[in-house]
């Protein structure tokens, strides 16, 4: 019961935007329908007023009109279809849509449980498996109920005897066609995911190909996808045994029909009971019964078959994301002030990675943040734009409690860009304005401008339409980071949050990259997470992390002066020695 609610709920949903073509859709079966039943009467009439000898005339009236209602019945049948598809393509594409932003809204540590390969089978895979649901499902499966029920009352208008056999003979193929189904859908089942479970680990596979090649993987790779195909292999070959025996079986039981229907046919003509036209009828009439039995059954097969399938998308959709909504106020525009009150955080539990961090940034100061590798700050930079929450303590941004700030607005107004940017197979142009096509070329050439980064983007083969291959395609990880400050830049948030690319920069890149960060920091917060000297100089505050504590935190030029400092110690070293 709660199930088919869920199914309900879930139709409802993504059918009642297009409520006007299902009815027009309903309004056609049950046409076809009628059509379906009304032509064999025809015929009926045809054979019996031939044998008697009437008049040509109406026997070819007769004949006209079983023409015209077999056409019209045909082309009820493709515009069924047009419509079946229409309403099953719209109402599954929004379904995609709605995953895919469900999807993307759900918190770092959902997707870090879910591979990414599992996520494309579930938006994908499991909504086309869906499809005949939404397309046709509820009305075909009553329209054919209704075929059924029409065609049982007609054979019993014509014989009451007749009537009550065929009415056995659909009890008996439904227990039968049950049966089967019930042995035969599990088969399916298993089959759809051993399938999921192959496309999970390819689409993981070829996402990580770089790193996969380069520790020699690709054999251990191979061998783990072979293991998978070796159990789609006899999934599939058992859901086939079972589809064909269903087949065989159904077959078997229509050939029973037939056979019942010329049996009692004959023997009622014999004795001079029914007409000729009426044996012909009750042929047709229970070769028509098999249609719907054979429909019935499969859209129950489909349903229990895409069954699966709608509750793992239900489930999904019903996931909620770890980081719960702002309700509060959302964030001024300019400058942002930022003040961190002991806080902690942990990924797994047990496994402290920021321990006790306090810190206050007034808007408009840049602060440069230093550590080893591993020592929390990329985990700080996800913090402070909620990739994750804190455990414990408290981050406010111009006062407002993190939480407290509308998500949408606090991804706007604090911007991070990333050691490795991912780039988009798409445009330049795609890439800077991550498709919004409100974004003009003006203003995207206004923002190169302004940053130095005209003559760059000049300089790349089309400009801006130049595309991009999605690992970089030839643009270094400086080069990428440049693209990603013109981003940011279009966004004009209040504060900026930068992890410099650790890699080497050519003096060209670097050169280009010192003049943009200025740009980006004019009059904006930021706090960047540094691997250069030049980063830290124009650092108004220094923090350096260890194992996820403040080890160093002040001013930098105070900190530079004294020569007892982490600080100094560290640049003495040499910043690349000691952070690279
Ligand atoms: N998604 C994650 N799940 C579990 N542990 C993580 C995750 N990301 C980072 N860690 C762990 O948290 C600690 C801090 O990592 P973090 O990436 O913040 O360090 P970092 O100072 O930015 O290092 P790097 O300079 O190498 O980027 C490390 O021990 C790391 O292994």
């Amino acid at each position: 019961m709660k199930k088919s609610n869920g199914y309900l709920s879930l139709l409802g949903k993504y059918l009642k935007p297009q409520w006007r073509q299902v009815l027009l859709l309903a309004i056609l079966f049950f046409f076809g329908i009628g059509l379906q039943l009304v032509i064999p009467q025809i015929l009926k009439f045809f054979i019996d007023y031939a044998r008697e000898g009437r008049a040509l005339e109406t026997l070819l009236k007769a004949g006209g009109l079983f023409m015209a209602l077999s056409f019209l019945q045909q082309l009820v049948e493709v515009v069924v279809t047009y419509f079946s598809q229409n309403i099953g393509w719209k109402s599954t594409n929004a379904l995609r849509e709605d995953l895919v932003s469900h999807c993307l809204g759900l918190n770092m540590g959902f997707h870090k449980n879910h591979l990414t390969g599992e996520l494309i089978e579930r938006i994908d895979g499991d909504v086309t498996a869906m499809f005949n649901f939404f397309s046709n499902l509820l009305v075909e499966l009553l329209s054919h109920i209704f075929l059924m029920l029409g065609v049982l009352i007609l054979l019993y208008r014509e014989n009451g005897y007749i009537g009550l056999v065929m009415t056995f003979f659909v009890v008996f193929a439904v227990f039968v066609l049950k049966k089967l189904q019930r042995m035969a859908v599990p088969r399916h089942i298993e089959l759809r995911e051993k399938k999921t479970n192959y496309y999970a680990f390819l689409g993981e596979a070829l996402g990580n190909i770089e790193d996969i090649r380069a520790n020699g993987g690709v054999v251990k790779i191979n061998n783990k996808l072979k293991g998978l195909f070796r159990e789609w292999v006899p999934a599939n070959v058992k859901a086939s045994i079972a589809s064909m025996s269903m087949y065989t079986s159904k077959v078997f039981i229509f050939a029973i029909g037939n056979a019942l229907a010329f049996g009692i046919g004959g023997i009622l003509w014999s004795k001079g009971i029914i007409t000729v036209g009426t044996v012909y009828l009750i042929f047709h009439y229970t070769e028509m019964l098999s249609a719907p039995l054979r429909e019935i059954q499969r859209q129950l097969t489909d349903l229990q078959k895409s069954g699966a399938s709608i509750e793992r998308v239900e489930n999904l959709l019903k996931t909620q994301s770890a980081i719960v909504e702002g309700m509060g106020s959302e964030l001024p525009k300019g400058a942002l002030a930022l003040e961190i009150n002991k806080i902690h955080f942990s990924y797994e539990d047990g496994v402290v990675v920021v321990d006790d961090l306090s810190l206050k940034l007034e808007a408009g100061k840049v602060l440069g943040v230093l550590g080893r590798t591993g020592s929390g700050k990329t985990t700080l930079a996800r913090l402070l734009t909620r990739f994750y929450d804190i455990s414990q303590g408290e981050i406010c941004i111009s006062g407002h409690r993190i939480n407290s700030i509308p998500m949408k607005n606090l991804r706007n107004q604090v911007a991070y860009v990333t050691q490795e940017v991912q780039l988009f197979n798409a445009t330049v142009r795609d890439n800077l304005t991550f498709f919004n096509t409100n974004i003009t070329d003006e203003r995207i050439w206004n923002a190169l401008d302004d940053m130095g980064l005209k003559q760059w983007i000049d300089s790349l083969p089309q400009g801006l339409d130049t595309i991009l291959a999605s690992d970089g395609g030839g643009l270094s990880a400086g080069e990428a980071q440049l693209l990603a400050f013109v981003r940011v830049f279009l966004k004009d948030p209040g504060m900026v949050i930068l992890d410099e690319a650790s890699s080497k920069l050519d003096p060209i890149t670097e050169n280009l990259m010192e003049g943009a960060i200025d740009k980006l920091l004019e009059g904006r917060t930021g706090m960047i997470i540094a691997h250069r000297l030049q980063t830290v100089e124009r650092a108004d505050e220094i923090l350096i992390l260890e194992e996820g504590k403040m080890k160093e935190y002040g001013d930098r030029v105070a900190l530079m002066e004294d020569e007892e400092s982490q600080l100094n110690k560290l640049l003495q070293t040499g910043i690349k020695e000691v952070l690279a």
